[in-house]
This record gives structure tokens, C-alpha cells and sequence, in this order.
């Protein structure tokens, strides 16, 4: 049985008010399970690679940053839990190679992503550049619902910035519902903050006014679990 469910039984020599007589002094404790989460959505993340998308959903996820990643093979993914808007949602984030091999069976991804994250490096211009490209990627295979996010990461290495922020605003003024935030997964610098941002504005185009009783009786999924497209192989741990 899972230890959640586990009744811990306190030992007492009574003084508490939860005290049973029949239990001679002790009292029972029930430790809650954690209460369900309210919506269970994907992100994906896209970019040239090496612009640091593993960096940034292990910051989020995990906290932790790594300094010499192996390239991303395929697909990997994180899962992290977080509240917003006094929901409860369980975020699937989906980071996605970089190599241009890899595109037929990453964009397989697309689809039902919620959120996308596209990344580039603020110190190499060609990420910068390759933007056009992803934006086409999306404009083929994601849900027109989906909220987008550009980051430019590597915040940190400011000395080296080859990309203006005013040119990537430039970039992203002409695209309508392109959200843009710079961030370093390094540093640890708006990385929750952007990734929260995005989550929050899928959330504002949600119907959350559910009756609480659908709620309370089970996973309200505005999308089918995650699963792994059913032709694709697993995802491919990547080590550090
Ligand atoms: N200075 C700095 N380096 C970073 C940052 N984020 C990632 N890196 C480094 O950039 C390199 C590539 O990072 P990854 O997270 O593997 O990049 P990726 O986009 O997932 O790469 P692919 O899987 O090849 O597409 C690694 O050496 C990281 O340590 C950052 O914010 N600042």
C-alpha cells in the first residue's frame, strides 16, 4: 500500500484532544493523499540547438543546471506540478532536439502542445536567425490555440550578447500572440517567472469555472494524458 495512505499511529500518553479511549491513549492520524491536480497540460520546447532548452526545463523542473549537457536525442521530458489561479496543473514539458535531423519525429510533438517555448541564445545570431524556421514549424504542426513564449537565453553571458533585446522585440511585434522574455537557465534568472507566465496565460483562455464536485472526483484533463505518439519510440534519456 502506498505509504500516503499509511494511518500513523501516535503515540501518546494522552493531553490530546484527538485522544480515543479505545485506544488506550492514542490517537489516529490520517495522512491526506495530495489532492489531485485540476489540469494536466504540455509544453514543448523548440530551438536551435545547444541554445540551452534542456538547461531551462531542468532549471524549472529540478532546480539544477548543467554545464555540459549531451545533445538531446529526440525527445525527453520533465513533469512538474504547480498552482496557479487556485488550480492544481501538472505540466508536461516536452524538450525537443535541436538538430534538424531530428525534426521529423520531434514535430510529431507539436500538436498537443498547449504551450510552446521557442528558444534562442542571445550571444549566436544564428538562433536568432533559424527563428523564421521554428515559427514555420509551428505554423505546420502545433494547435493554432497554442500560446507561444520566445526566450532568449544565456542572460548571464551578457558580455557576449550578439542579439539586441529591442531587435528581438522587433521580431516579435510582428508576430501576433508572441510572447518574449530574456533568461538565463544558468543564473537562474526568469526562468520560473517566463515558464509560469506561459501557464498562466493558457490558464486565462480555460473554462476554469467547473463545478468543484467534477473536480474533486477525478483529473479533469482538457487534453488526453500526454501520451507518446503512438509511432514514435519512447523518449530517449539523456545523461549528463
Ligand atoms: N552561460 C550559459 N550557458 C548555458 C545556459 N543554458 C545552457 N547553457 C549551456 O549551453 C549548452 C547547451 O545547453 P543545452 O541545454 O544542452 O541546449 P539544448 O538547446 O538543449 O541543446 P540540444 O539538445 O542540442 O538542442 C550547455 O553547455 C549548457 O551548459 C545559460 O543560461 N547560460
Amino acid at each position: 500500500m502506498d505509504s500516503r495512505y499509511e494511518i500513523k499511529r501516535m503515540a501518546g500518553g494522552g493531553g490530546s484532544a484527538n485522544a480515543s479511549p479505545a485506544l488506550g491513549g492514542q490517537s489516529r492520524r490520517r495522512k491526506m493523499p495530495p489532492r489531485p491536480a485540476d489540469y494536466k497540460l504540455q509544453i514543448i520546447i523548440i530551438g536551435s540547438r545547444g541554445v540551452g532548452k534542456t538547461s531551462l526545463m531542468e532549471r524549472f523542473t529540478d532546480d539544477t543546471f548543467c554545464e555540459a549537457c549531451k545533445s538531446t536525442v529526440g525527445v525527453d521530458f520533465k513533469i512538474k506540478t504547480v498552482e496557479l489561479r487556485g488550480k492544481k496543473i501538472r505540466l508536461q514539458i516536452w524538450d525537443t532536439a535541436g538538430q534538424e535531423r531530428f525534426n521529423s519525429i520531434t514535430s510529431a510533438y507539436y500538436r498537443g502542445a498547449k504551450g510552446i517555448v521557442l528558444v534562442y541564445d542571445i550571444t549566436k545570431q544564428e538562433t536568432f536567425d533559424d527563428l523564421p524556421k521554428w515559427m514555420k514549424m509551428i505554423d505546420k504542426y502545433a494547435s493554432e490555440e497554442a500560446e507561444l513564449l520566445l526566450v532568449g537565453n544565456k542572460l548571464d553571458c551578457e558580455t557576449d550578447r550578439i542579439v539586441t533585446k529591442q531587435t528581438a522585440e522587433r521580431f516579435v511585434s510582428r508576430i501576433s500572440g508572441l510572447r518574449f522574455c530574456e533568461a538565463s537557465a544558468k543564473d537562474n534568472f526568469n526562468v520560473e517567472e517566463c515558464f509560469l507566465k506561459l501557464v498562466d496565460d493558457i490558464l486565462a483562455k480555460m473554462p476554469l469555472e467547473i463545478p468543484s464536485r467534477e473536480l474533486s472526483n477525478s483529473i479533469l484533463s482538457l487534453q488526453p494524458e500526454p501520451d507518446i505518439p503512438p509511432e514514435l519510440n519512447p523518449p530517449r534519456m539523456r545523461c549528463c
